[in-house]
């Protein structure tokens, strides 16, 4: 039975630490997070030397924060499966978490609410009997603590791991949540290319997801990854997440990663945030249209109505090309049921 097969069957496990022969360490923190660390110093020119700490990357995988995803779940369980089985070596401190088990039991987005709106403490607003709540609570404890604990100058990465609702024109693609002033960076950059990324979203201001929470508060180089479109278990077409799973292999077990040639994904710049605030808020574009469809200036996009200002609501793009991404107009009051993006040159913005 996989780690994740035991965090799904018991929902409990208990903290426990072994060894890998000599290699790895492994520290189990409870269902669904497992934690691996090198236990050998760095071999180099046939020679064994003491490992520069600064040369030790803390990397976080997070898959599954909703249920539905699958793909990104199901890569994270070979990869867990393949370091706990010795046939891949970790030469950096890795920790994966499976997020949402319940959400995964029912095949569902979430259970009681979207956990990717509860990081950076929004959790602490839940109802009490929120599942979800408590989960991102300990999610982001642990994720606190995994970077707080590696070696002073460690460079930390989390890649909080998706896929999309819908088709799109970019199948894959990041949010690069908001920096708080610091520069873009052109490794990271580099890197997600190489993953086959096509695409990437720059956020302009805080929110509440998981990968601006290890962003703002770890410091940590942090992306939500959409990897392609939702499917069940099992119904994935493994050979469209090649480049990803490569990705995430090659990175836990390369001491210097160098990412494959790849051509620079397009960027865009995130221009709205439209919320719905009223139950009767509705998308003015078939449920089918792909993400990243581009609108002309001053097409409604969305609206609703306002019953208790008698108003009516219309959401329009702004400029030529407004494109669309994660239309969902089923999502909770106060939510953002849709982002609107502008596209931008790498010239537009500060990338070291
Ligand atoms: O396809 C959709 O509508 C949702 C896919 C998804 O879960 N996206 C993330 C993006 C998080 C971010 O903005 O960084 C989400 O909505 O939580
Ligand atoms: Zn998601």
């Amino acid at each position: 039975m996989s780690f994740l097969q035991r965090s799904r069957t018991a929902k409990t496990l208990a903290y426990e630490t072994y060894s890998l022969g000599t290699h790895t360490k492994v520290t189990v923190h409870c269902a669904g997070v497992i934690e691996f660390s090198p236990l050998q110093p760095v071999q180099e020119f046939g020679q064994v030397k003491p490992t520069n700490p600064t040369r030790i990357k803390s990397i976080i995988y997070s898959c599954g924060v909703h249920g539905n995803e699958t793909a990104p779940i199901e890569i994270c369980d070979a990869l867990v499966t393949d370091i706990l089985n010795e046939t891949v070596i970790v030469k950096h401190r890795v920790m994966i978490q499976f997020a949402n088990l319940l959400a995964m039991d029912i095949g569902q987005r979430f259970v009681s609410e979207n956990m990717n709106r509860l990081f950076s403490g929004m959790h602490s607003h839940s109802a009490d009997d929120s599942i979800e709540a408590p989960r991102a609570a300990l999610l982001e404890q642990l994720t606190f603590d995994f970077f707080a604990r590696g070696p002073v100058g460690a460079k930390r990465y989390h890649y909080d791991l998706h896929t999309a609702i819908r088709a799109a024109k970019y199948p894959r693609f990041v949010v690069y949540p908001y920096l708080d002033g610091r520069s873009y960076d052109k490794e990271q950059i580099s890197w997600l290319a190489g993953a086959g990324i096509q695409a990437i979203l720059l956020s302009e201001s805080p929110t509440t997801t998981y990968s601006y929470y290890s962003a703002h508060v770890c410091q940590a180089h942090a992306f939500t990854v959409e990897l392609g479109k939702v499917q069940p278990f099992g119904q994935n077409d493994m050979n469209d997440f090649t480049l990803a799973r490569d990705f995430l292999f090659n990175l836990v077990i390369s001491e210097d990663y160098v990412a494959p040639d790849a051509p620079m994904p397009v960027l865009f710049r995130i221009k709205q945030a439209i919320m719905r605030n009223h139950k009767n808020f509705k998308l003015h574009f078939s449920d089918d249209t792909p993400n990243f469809t581009a609108f002309a200036k001053g097409t409604v996009l969305a609206s609703e109505f306002d019953d208790t200002q008698q108003e009516f609501i219309e959401y329009t793009a702004q400029i030529d090309n407004e494109a669309i991404v994660f239309p969902n107009a089923d999502v909770a009051l106060g939510q953002r049921a849709l982002l609107t993006l502008e596209a931008i040159e790498p010239t537009d913005i500060p990338i070291d």
